[in-house]
């Protein structure tokens, strides 16, 4: 039923002032004074759905501007979005304090857990701080207002928002005289306070409100994909990259389902901790994009660090046990690629049954991919269509198929990564204010990082691709430990990789699996955004000892 509906039919009385559905001229009767003629219509001149990063980079620069601006996060432990509270920053925060671990490695695992409580703490820190930042620079913005709540299409210029947390503040909304400012509106570590408002009384949990603009921006980002695996819902035991960072024991032994981004990044950081960690993956082959050199090299650095992998492994059920969970997992195929030491060194391992084992774990992360988050979003009624993935669809410049609504980050698909958001509100900008000219095309050769030990980085091509496509290339590959640098701080291992158009001196590609290669890859994408050949790096001068100066060596 439509809510105003369910209020009516609740109380039996029309609104006065409702100017939804042609109710404006409906009786008002409101006997019951506490009831607020909460569902009035507010009109914006834009709606942010999703308090992500191009969606707050967004409202910061409109409202700044001086439009009137809504914003809609549905939970009020993720003001500033998925990279702030359960992405980018925490994992990297936990990767750095797992990275002190192996500086002096304590001896005991009671002593290894203690580290990793503290960890988490301090995840705890960072995120709260952040999460504080990022609401306070927008809600306190006069023509800012950040609804707590969950936003849904009512039409192709109308969200609903349903509120999920009490709402004291009413300076916008306002028809009620009430309370307003003192209210804390989090709950946990976070402490962003509702700011004051000019008039109140405010939404309670549960409550609807409609808005109006004639652009809407949707920013909600993406959600774990729970596999269809027998158990996993049920048991007490699985986690996802979210709520497994959330676990204060460290867990003894961790499987980690998927060996993607995430899959990676959380093996190495909790092998660091002190985990034995195994990763299941049922493709026949990790990290598929990648030359199958930086592959082997990534797998054996992971290995040497205490990962065991399976690969072509499918996970048939997970089910709790006393003290632990059992995994039984199936080898497809002849099982070729999986660990050369499978049986004999899976700490996990504790049966088999043919090609059947069963395993053993505290722990189970699943890291099997992230899906759009449009459940809930009511799109149809907006006129916003999905493609088969669920991706809001959107043309070069990020417009839906509803003329006023755009969508920006991981909710459109494609890359998902932090920067990649940032760059859409930069698109939306100049739709707005600009020129209208930049297009998603024209951020590419877009770079990333796996931020395993060491970190996984990339532009461009590969060897593989390049060779696939006949390009007539030059390939140098150098190994770490011939950069001086990495001897002064004593980590040798990884590999750097260069592809360069062997007629132009075109630079097409680059991979850093290496310290540091989060940073360095960016010079890279530097030189190769502005055209420059491979000469460049490879006569620049560069700080002596660095990373950086191993460019001049690999753009030879
Ligand atoms: C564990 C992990 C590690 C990562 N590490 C990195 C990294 O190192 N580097 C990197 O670049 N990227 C990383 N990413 C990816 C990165 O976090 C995302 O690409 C990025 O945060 C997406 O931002 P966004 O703008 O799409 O929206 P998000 O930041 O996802 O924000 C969407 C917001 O919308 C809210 N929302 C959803 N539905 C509704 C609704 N109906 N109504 C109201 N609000 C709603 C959500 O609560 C959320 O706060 C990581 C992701 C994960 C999960
Ligand atoms: N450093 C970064 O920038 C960073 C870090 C983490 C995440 N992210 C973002 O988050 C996104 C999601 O990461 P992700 O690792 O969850 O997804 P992913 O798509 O990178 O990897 C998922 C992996 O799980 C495997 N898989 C799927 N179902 C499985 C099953 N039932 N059993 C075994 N294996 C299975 C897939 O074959 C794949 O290898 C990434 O695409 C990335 O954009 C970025």
């Amino acid at each position: 039923m439509y809510f105003i509906e369910e209020i009516e039919a609740k109380y039996d009385r029309s609104p006065a002032n409702v100017q939804i559905g042609g109710a404006a001229d409906r009786k008002a009767d409101y006997t019951d004074k506490t009831i607020k003629p909460q569902y009035t219509m507010k009109t914006y001149d834009a709606i942010i759905i999703g308090f992500g990063k191009g969606g707050k980079t967004l409202a910061a620069d409109l409202g700044a501007r001086g439009w009137q601006v809504a914003v809609i996060e549905q939970s009020d432990q993720m003001y500033g979005g998925t990279c702030i509270n359960v992405g980018c920053i925490p994992t990297k925060t936990l990767v750095h304090q797992a990275k002190l671990a192996t500086y002096r490695p304590e001896p005991t695992f009671g002593q290894r857990s203690e580290h990793y409580r503290r960890a988490i703490r301090r995840k705890e820190e960072v995120t709260a701080l952040l999460r504080d930042k990022n609401y306070r620079n927008l809600a306190d913005k006069p023509n800012i207002t950040v609804y707590t709540g969950t936003g849904s299409f009512a039409g192709p210029d109308e969200v609903d928002v349903t509120f999920t947390a009490d709402y004291p503040d009413r300076r916008d909304a306002g028809t009620d005289p009430g309370t307003a400012g003192s209210t804390n509106a989090t709950s946990g570590t976070a402490t962003a306070k509702i700011p004051a408002g000019t008039a109140a009384g405010g939404y309670t949990k549960g409550e609807k409100l409609r808005l109006k603009a004639d652009r809407i921006f949707i920013n909600t980002g993406a959600e774990t994909v729970i596999p269809p695996i027998a158990g996993v819902r049920e048991s007490d035991r699985v986690y996802t990259s979210t709520s497994i960072m959330e676990l204060e024991e460290l867990p003894k032994r961790l499987v980690i389902v998927g060996g993607g981004y995430i899959g990676l990044e959380f093996a190495s950081m909790y092998a660091e901790f002190g985990s034995q960690v195994t990763v299941l993956e049922s493709y026949p082959e990790l990290i598929p994009r990648e030359d199958r050199d930086i592959a082997a090299s990534v797998r054996a650095t992971l290995e040497k660090r205490g990962v065991t992998f399976r690969l072509n492994t499918q996970v048939e059920s997970v089910q709790d046990g006393k003290t632990c969970a059992y995994v039984t997992v199936r080898d497809s195929g002849n099982g070729a690629g999986s660990t050369g030491n499978r049986n004999t060194n899976n700490p996990t391992g504790s049966g088999t049954d043919g090609s059947r084992q069963v395993l053993e774990a505290e722990a189970v992360l699943l890291a099997t991919g992230r899906k759009p988050n449009t459940a809930g979003l009511n799109l149809e009624a907006a006129g916003i269509r999905t493609d088969p993935r669920g991706s809001v669809m959107v043309d070069d410049r990020l417009q839906t198929t509803n003329p006023k609504v755009w969508a920006l980050g991981d909710v459109k698909g494609g890359l998902q990564f932090t920067y990649i958001s940032l760059d859409d509100y930069r698109i939306v900008r100049d739709e707005l204010f600009g020129t209208g000219e930049r297009k998603t095309q024209d951020r590419l050769p877009v770079a990333y990082a796996v931020f395993t030990d060491p970190p996984l980085s990339r532009i461009g091509i590969n060897e593989e691709e390049a060779r696939r496509k006949g390009l007539d290339i030059r390939v140098n590959s150098i190994p770490v430990a011939s950069i001086p640098r990495m001897h002064t701080i004593g980590e040798t291992e990884g590999v750097l990789k260069a592809v360069i158009d062997a007629r132009t001196d075109e630079i097409l590609g680059c991979t850093l699996f290496a310290p540091e290669s989060s940073e360095v890859i960016n010079t890279v994408a530097l030189a190769m955004k502005n055209g420059n050949k491979a000469s460049l790096l490879r006569d620049m001068i560069f700080t002596h000892p660095s990373m950086s100066e191993a460019l001049n060596d690999l753009f030879k």
